[in-house]
């Protein structure tokens, strides 16, 4: 399922897209379920919500159902995870059992490593890490450089002695051992390195030790690590943040698409001691007998990469109605792959990319058929072609190497990705494009931090205060105009990466919701040194409300993002459309963000009824 955190940290979202079932007259025997077996299913994963069934069909093996109709925005699963284990960075920042964030959470004073919300967390997640704890503190002592195993190791060990714990013929263990495995070639190396860290880990010395556990020998681990990877969910705060990994063996139940109807979120991280619970919510309509699917990997990326990470990790093809449009369809030209008429019609032609940025080969054969644009039909140039393609390939390069040392050299990430945007821009890319897309997202973070240290700067009196200018010193005028800029260009990354995300991602994707709620958050941020007034910004350039034929350039005009009244305005534009997408994202309520959101937007709102007020709308 989607990535654990240290072992694929740069593919961290959740995406998503609906599957269409062959219609009765086409029928298709990979597609057509086995009627499910309930007395099976009951007993193996007590009653499911009537809404749902499990069942079995050819092509990817068990799945869930809908028994009824489902409108988007409902949640069709509420449960706690078998087992979860935090990432390595974020067990100083969230307690360990119910992965609540806490300033103020208590370490465990043995191991020094596992930190609790209070003692009702540490009392019920004791049984588990009474036997973690010795082996964290072993751990610890024999690998001073790397003191911490992986949340996959830590999750790993943790079924283990959840299953010694709840007894090997327990319904808990029967649903973990009835995870399907799956063991890519790709992923042989990692599983060993994981099966060695795991035996490590728990102080295993000999295959009797691992009877308790259910496993037998050395094959056995490599069987139970395969189970692991082919179903482990991530762990994420309600903004979609990776913080660690988990195992649901009913969750795990849906198959993969990558336009998925259904996502699993957690729109609330719970209060202190109660369980932290998963939840799958459904973004699209579905039809009673239709198969619900999730998706498990970042399908932000085009469709060959999307190919390989799903071979790699899960051992399958994928032929979801995306998929199979863009290996089939030479018209449809897919916002993830997509650049502008060279003449500047407004139309799209097709960038072809396969791994490592190369054009793939149906881009080539199409060649041997000439790219055209969609809208005008002109041929686009070889050498224009040829021009895209090395673009394409030193950003995806440049993109690789950016993510690689994002944590240890952000510096020089930040200054990739400053140098590569601009690059792709002027080749036609679109911000929805493959690698633009994933540079923008990269280059928020920095520029979000950047923002961070130029607000903290600015002096303590109130920038915008009559007269305040004729006061301020030089240096704080300057510091404020550097402020100004920076959260300028903020704006203007957000709304092409919220541009971008939803021209891919239909309506109510998290993805999708979060990005415009980002762009709503930073356009109510106080300016600190507008200029003067007059400047206005049509709503237009607020992303479509639904997937539109995606805009090619960042769509932005020279005098975005706007000042004043028509900021403020466009915020809460863009704080409502986000709360209306939430809802959808994390069901009712939009969760914890929906909440914020609603909040700011009542804030922005009254702001803006001042500004009425006192200044007729304008400065
Ligand atoms: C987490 S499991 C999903 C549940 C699984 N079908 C089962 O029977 O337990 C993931 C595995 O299901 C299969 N799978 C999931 N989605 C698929 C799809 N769209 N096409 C083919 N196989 C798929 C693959 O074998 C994959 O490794």
């Amino acid at each position: 399922m989607s990535s654990f955190v240290s072992l694929r940290a740069a593919k961290v979202s959740k995406q998503s897209k609906s599957f269409v079932k062959p219609s009765p007259d086409v029928a298709d025997p990979c597609h057509t379920p086995i009627h499910p077996q309930p007395q099976l299913n009951d007993e193996l994963y007590g009653t499911l919500p009537s809404s749902l069934d499990i069942r079995t069909a050819p092509n990817d093996g068990r799945g869930i159902y809908a028994t009824q109709p489902m409108k988007r925005g409902t949640t069709v699963l509420s449960l706690p995870p078998h087992v979860q284990a935090l990432s390595v960075t974020s067990l100083s920042v969230h307690c360990s059992y119910c992965a609540a964030p806490s300033p103020d959470l208590k370490r465990c004073t043995r191991c020094k490593i596992v930190r609790y919300c209070g003692s009702s967390c540490q009392n019920n997640d004791w049984a588990l890490h009474k036997r973690e704890c010795p082996a964290l503190t072993r751990w610890s002592s024999d690998n001073p450089k790397s003191p911490v195993p992986s949340d996959a190791v830590r999750c790993l060990a943790r079924m283990l002695w959840a299953i010694e714990l709840n007894g090997l013929e327990s319904r808990f263990t029967r649903q973990l051992a009835s995870m399907q495995s799956s063991r890519p070639v790709a992923q042989a190396a990692t599983h060993t390195q994981l099966a060695y860290s795991l035996v490590r880990f728990m102080g295993i010395s000999g295959p009797e030790e691992l009877l308790k556990f259910g496993v037998q020998g050395a094959g056995g681990v490599a069987d139970v690590v395969a189970r692991f990877t082919t179903n482990a969910i991530t762990l994420s705060t309600p903004t979609i943040t990776p913080i660690g990994v988990l195992l649901s063996p009913l969750a795990a139940l849906f198959n993969h698409s990558c336009d998925p109807s259904a996502v699993i979120v957690f729109p609330t991280l719970p209060a202190a001691a109660d369980n932290l619970k998963l939840k799958v919510v459904c973004i699209k309509d579905v039809q009673p007998d239709e198969e619900i699917f999730t998706s498990y990997i970042d399908t932000t990326l085009p469709y060959f990469l999307r190919q390989i990470s799903l071979l790699e990790t899960y051992d399958f093809r994928c032929d979801c109605t995306l998929c199979s449009r863009q290996s089939t369809s030479q018209d449809a030209v897919d916002p993830r792959e997509q650049a502008a008429c060279p003449r500047g019609c407004g139309g799209v032609w097709r960038v072809s990319i396969e791994e490592d940025g190369a054009i793939s080969k149906a881009a080539s054969e199409e060649d041997k058929n000439e790219i055209k644009c969609t809208k005008c039909g002109y041929c686009i140039p070889k050498e224009k072609v040829n021009e895209v393609q090395d673009v394409v390939r030193v950003g995806g390069e440049g993109l690789k190497e950016a993510e690689k040392i994002q944590n240890e050299d952000p510096t020089r990430a930040h200054r990739l990705t400053t140098n590569l945007i601009p690059l792709l821009a002027a080749a036609g890319l679109a911000s929805s494009s493959y690698p633009l897309l994933a540079l923008l997202r990269l280059h928020q973070q920095f520029e979000l931090d950047h923002l961070t240290t130029a607000l903290s700067n600015l002096p303590g009196t109130n920038l915008n205060s009559p007269g305040t200018e004729t006061t301020l010193s030089d240096e704080d005028k300057s510091k404020a105009n550097e402020a100004q800029q920076v959260l300028d260009g903020a704006v203007q990354n957000q709304a092409r990466i919220a541009r971008g995300l939803s021209d891919i991602f239909c309506e109510g994707h998290p993805v999708r919701a979060l990005a415009l709620a980002e762009l709503g958050k930073l356009l109510s941020v106080d300016e600190p040194w507008p200029p003067a007034p007059g400047s206005h910004t049509p709503a237009a350039l607020l992303p479509a409300s639904s997937p539109t034929p995606a805009p090619v350039n960042s769509g932005l005009s020279p005098s975005f993002p706007p000042h004043h009244a028509s900021r403020l305005s466009l915020a809460l534009q863009s704080l409502q459309r986000a709360q209306r997408e939430l809802d959808i994202s994390f069901g009712a309520g939009g969760g914890e963000v929906g909440k914020e959101v609603r909040s700011m937007a009542g804030r922005v709102e009254a702001e803006l009824g001042v500004w009425r007020e006192t200044r007729g709308g304008q400065r």
